[in-house]
């Protein structure tokens, strides 16, 4: 059997939801966490770690997080879980709160260890086949694209289907951004191992996890829930008013892999520092930075900041997808010689 490690690319799927009802109140947050947990089951994940404030609720997974606003849902999966196994669970239990479906985006970078996950995760295509079988034909607006880049090794996948077209009109001025960073420096990796016998938990060890390495620096407003593995790894999701941010590092050498997620606000010019913060915490010899609805002038800003450090642009490819608007895919590698 060939050997492989933990597989730190995350696959993402964002739900969104609407209601004939104008007063849907805090409308998914209703979801009782019973049948939360019945879903994640299916995902092969659990909840260890949980933070909520007045506008949404967020988790941490033993595989990376979730994310629950009134009429929005996020989750991302690493390893060789079964994420699309939420799609058809998450429509129906919406549905008992008079919640259809009005939109889904699929995301994820290139697998590390393609050959070890299980079906559909096999293929692009067959993921897309899985979607497609699984969401309602509302959802008419479709399209999935593999956006390519120089580094051969890195490529954007995306799936995207919605009831309406997207147009620059709907813009709440919100936009995503997908950080993913592989071969971290060694020295900085290391901060996200435990110390044996230290009598810390998850979340003390996570707590000082975030503060030694200054995760708690990249946006200093947001509330953390923070949670350190056992013998090494670490997740946290940063909750600032409707913003979330969430962080997971794999730090194993050999396929050490970091991503840092936030949404941000076209009203709010921070997205570029935060960038740039959160690669610094890792020094990772490769970068990649999917953008969705960022507009170009913000991809040019975070483009030169993760060029400050020492890094090099090698590609920036887009692609526009009918209900989802622009998708930016830039890459990144180090200037600096590796020892
Ligand atoms: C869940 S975390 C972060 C996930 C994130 N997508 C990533 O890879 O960066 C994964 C790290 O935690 C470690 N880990 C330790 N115990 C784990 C567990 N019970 N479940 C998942 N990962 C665990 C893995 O070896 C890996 O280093």
């Amino acid at each position: 059997m060939a050997i492989s490690g933990f597989e730190g690319f995350e696959k993402r799927l964002e739900l969104q939801f609407s209601s004939h009802d104008p007063d849907i109140g805090v409308g998914l947050r209703n979801l009782d966490f019973k049948s939360i947990e019945k879903v994640l089951h299916e995902v092969q994940c659990t909840v260890v770690s949980a933070l909520g404030n007045q506008h949404f609720d967020s988790y941490v997974l033993s595989e990376s997080s979730l994310f629950i606003y009134p009429t929005m849902i996020i989750i991302k999966t690493c390893g060789t879980t079964q994420l699309l196994k939420s799609v058809q669970p998450f429509i129906h239990l919406a549905e008992t709160l008079n919640l259809h479906i009005v939109a889904l985006r699929y995301t994820r970078g290139s697998f590390i260890f393609p050959q070890a996950q299980p079906h559909p995760y096999t293929s692009f295509s067959e993921e897309v086949v899985y979607l497609e079988d699984n969401i309602p034909e509302s959802l008419c607006y479709k399209k999935a694209s593999v956006i390519p880049s120089k580094l051969t090794k890195h490529s954007w996948h995306v799936f995207s289907a919605g009831a309406e077209e997207y147009t620059e009109d709907d813009l709440s001025g919100l936009y995503t951004v997908e950080v993913c960073m592989t071969d971290l420096d060694q020295t900085l990796a290391r901060k996200f191992f435990r110390h044996p016998n230290d009598g810390k938990n998850g979340d003390s060890a996570g707590r000082e996890m975030t503060e030694i390495t200054s995760i708690n620096r990249i946006n200093p407003k947001a509330k953390i829930c923070d949670f350190a593995f056992d013998p090494c790894g670490y997740s946290m999701n940063g909750l600032d008013g409707d913003r979330y941010s969430t962080i997971h590092v794999t730090p194993e050498d050999g396929f050490s892999y970091a991503s840092f997620e936030c949404v941000g606000s076209i009203y709010n010019d921070d997205m570029a520092d935060m960038v740039k913060k959160a690669v610094k915490v890792f020094g990772p010899g490769t970068v990649s930075v999917a953008t969705t609805n960022a507009g170009r002038d913000m991809c040019m800003r975070i483009k030169n900041a993760v060029e400050s450090l020492a890094m090099k642009c090698r590609s920036s490819s887009t692609d526009e997808f009918p209900a989802a608007g622009m998708v930016m895919f830039q890459t990144f590698t180090t200037r600096r010689n590796r020892i």
